[in-house]
């Protein structure tokens, strides 16, 4: 019995993911990760790295991605909700430069799948989130890259979250889009 309900996006192999929550007056049980049932619904990469992040109100990490090493992510928030970004940076997609976002909350407990060959971010709508995802390459310093939460090209429809955002230094300065060549991603 499918403990998983794998829902397509408007980008193919971009899932999002809604676990079957077991609640009784203790509380709630959930499996996070079955590797047969998300390799059933194409999700066959090996994780190899898990990561957790803590952000405040308004804070906006993306929208990332690494050229090398390009990592598939499933993502999930365990405290607070934020709106999570996908971009497909692949130039031989045919939703090449399209997004999708979804709410995570701790709320919906929904997890949303980044294939490689996209960048990711997210937003915090909450005074603060916890964020935790499994990589399926390792980091690699040497091969980040990015592109403006704001790029014109992209047009990510970014929620109000009631407050400025807050960015890191890098996230600043990230070239346009249209500027960018993505061949890096020409064989996802
Ligand atoms: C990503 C990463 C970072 N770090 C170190 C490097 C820095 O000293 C510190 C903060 O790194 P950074 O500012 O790149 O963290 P985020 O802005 O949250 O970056 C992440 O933001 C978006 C949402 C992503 O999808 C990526 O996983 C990742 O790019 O953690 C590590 O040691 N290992 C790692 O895998």
């Amino acid at each position: 019995m499918g403990k998983f309900t794998f829902v397509e996006t408007g980008l193919p192999g971009v899932l999002v993911i809604e676990p079957t929550v077991f609640g009784d007056a203790r509380g709630y049980f959930m499996e996070t990760f079955q590797k047969e049932e998300f390799a059933a619904a194409g999700i066959t990469d090996e994780f190899v790295q898990d990561n957790q992040s803590k952000s405040s109100r308004g804070v906006l990490r993306g929208l990332h991605f690494q050229k090398e090493h390009t990592q598939g992510k499933l993502v999930r928030v365990t405290k607070g909700e934020v709106f999570d970004v996908a971009v497909d940076c692949r130039p031989n997609s045919a939703t090449f430069g399209k997004w999708v976002g979804v709410t995570l909350s701790d709320e919906n407990k929904k997890q949303f799948y980044v294939p490689k060959g996209f960048a990711h971010g997210f937003l915090v709508l909450s005074d603060e989130a916890e964020f935790c995802y499994k990589c399926t390459d390792y980091y690699d310093p040497t091969a980040e890259g990015g592109i403006p939460y704001n790029d014109p090209t992209v047009n990510v429809e970014w929620p109000d979250c009631g407050c400025e955002y807050l960015l890191s230094e890098k996230d600043k300065k990230h070239e346009p889009f249209a500027a960018q060549n993505f061949e890096y991603f020409n064989k996802w």
